[in-house]
């Protein structure tokens, strides 16, 4: 992930040139937003006011840490190997999308937010400005009483991301033609200075802690081998050549699990990999470490990967560097990569890329577990956007199968359990049209007292029932550290 600060692309909103730090009154604050009440008026249009401001440094997730409301909407995303952090909380606007149209839906919504939205302060700094979060369901269309819908999209209340030694902090708010333009001021200035003298909380009392709970009962749903066993079969009868088979298992434990809590264990564990929450404001969550970058779009370009095949560490560098040698060499996994590559190329052409990507998959190494990786370059064709590419990529054989519709199918089949967020597209976008979206892996879905763990392994010609479950019971070690089992 990085900051995604697209000069090329003039943002969609109207940026006025006022700077909210030397203009920091309460006075100039109403009159700042009076102008804007008085352009939704003009327009019969509410207006996203969306204020960004440079900040001393902060921890976005110890910020969130200390304001998280579990009845409020909330997104992370983390990767420490590249200093980048954003949070968000509270939606001011959102929209729900589902079918085969949902990422043109919810581009709908972008531009059409962005239409009225009026910006100021450091829109040009690495993630200023209104961020778009968003996740896509592994499946278009969910059922009813689902945790997350198909698609949301929402710009939060507040938003602090950090780039390195930058921090900035957003606050966004909409003001409606009849808005009670003392009451947002008020609201406006007291997170002002929250975000720019931030007081961390107070550390949690000791029986809060993950330390003193204790996991009641781990269950396994399905046969997971016998499934695997029946979409071999099925291989061999020619109906797809890969399918990516998924499990789940749910842990209760004695106390409520903060969501928090295991991303702060994921993103020390996973530094290589995006560490994540997403919560419905409902109380659940889904929170993960994930190896996969779907896509990133910054300053004209296309960031993809194909990324599939896996093997375990070893615990010696003698012993990890021999598995690493065999999952190179190994024409299963090799066969199972090549596949996803081989579809990003095929889905990605039509929109006029030109992708760049080296002839050798090289190793990606995890804690846990080591996977095979192409990294893919393109620059990005003019009129193409992210949620475009997302379309079209979205879900690639490393989660889906091939040809897809045949591999989603045999997936319903097989698995009997919805993904609901699992193999799903999490991610951001901001103004310009820059952002990243990673795939919703080595996740699980945290509902109260309740985790349910979900890890899938790819299916070829040449896998094996058995392997393929100890692969997915490395997978799932990512999520059961988190929770100290
Ligand atoms: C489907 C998962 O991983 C995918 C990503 C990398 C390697 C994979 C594999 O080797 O099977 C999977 O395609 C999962 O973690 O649940």
């Amino acid at each position: 992930m990085g900051a995604e600060n697209d000069s090329e692309n003039d943002p969609a909103m109207t940026i006025l040139p006022i700077d909210p730090v030397a203009n920091a009154t309460p006075e100039a604050l109403r009159g700042f937003l009076a102008t804007c009440r008085t352009a939704a008026q003009r327009d019969g249009h509410a207006k996203l006011v969306s204020i960004s401001i440079a900040v001393d440094a902060l921890d976005p997730l110890a910020v969130l840490e200390s304001i998280f409301e579990p009845d409020e909407p909330h997104f992370y995303a983390e990767r420490v190997s590249l200093d980048t952090a954003i949070a968000g909380a509270e939606a001011v606007v959102a929209t729900d999308a589902h079918g085969p149209e949902r990422f043109a839906a919810a581009q709908r919504f972008i531009d059409e937010t962005l239409a009225h939205t009026i910006a100021v302060g450091e829109v040009e700094a690495a993630f200023g400005g209104p961020h778009f979060f968003a996740a896509f369901a592994f499946e278009n269309e969910l059922a009813p009483g689902e945790p997350f819908p198909a698609a949301r999209v929402f710009v939060p209340r507040w938003q602090v991301a950090r780039a390195g030694s930058g921090t900035t902090a957003v606050a966004n708010l909409l003001v409606t033609p009849d808005a009670p333009l003392e009451l947002l001021a008020e609201k406006v200035w007291r997170a002002h200075g929250k975000f720019r003298t931030f007081e961390y909380a107070a550390p949690e009392p000791p029986t809060q802690t993950a330390d003193a709970r204790a996991t009641l009962k781990v269950t396994d749903q399905g046969d997971y081998p016998a499934a695997v066993a029946q979409a071999i079969a099925r291989i061999a009868a020619g109906e797809f050549s890969k399918i990516v088979l998924a499990r789940t298992r749910t842990v209760q434990a004695s106390e409520p699990l903060h969501p928090l809590q295991m991303l702060n264990q994921l993103r020390q564990r996973f530094p290589e990999c995006h560490a994540f929450s997403i919560a419905n404001g409902r109380g659940q969550s889904f929170i993960g470490a994930t190896p996969e970058r779907l896509a990133r779009v910054s300053r004209g370009a296309l960031e993809t990967e194909a990324l599939a095949g896996s093997a375990p560490r070893g615990a010696s560098a003698t012993e990890d560097a021999r598995l690493g040698a065999e999952l190179l060499r190994s024409d299963k996994d090799r066969r199972e990569q090549r596949l996803v590559l081989d579809s990003i190329q095929r889905r990605l052409t039509p929109l006029g890329f030109a992708l760049e990507f080296p002839a050798e998959p090289i190793l990606k190494k995890l804690a846990n577990v080591q996977h095979l990786l192409t990294p893919v370059r393109a620059v990005l064709p003019p009129h193409v956007r992210l949620l475009d590419v997302l379309a079209q990529l979205h879900p690639t054989p490393a989660v889906g199968g091939s040809p897809r519709a045949a591999a989603i199918a045999g997936i319903r089949q097989l698995e009997g359990f919805s993904r609901g967020l699992y193999a799903g597209a999490i991610g951001w976008i901001n103004a310009r049209g820059g952002g990243e979206f990673f795939v919703g892996l080595r996740s699980a879905l945290v509902d109260g007292c309740t985790a349910r763990l979900f890890a899938g392994a790819g299916i070829v010609a040449g896998s094996a029932p058995e392997k393929e479950r100890a692969e997915t019971e490395l997978k799932f070690r990512a999520m059961q550290e988190a929770l100290k089992l």
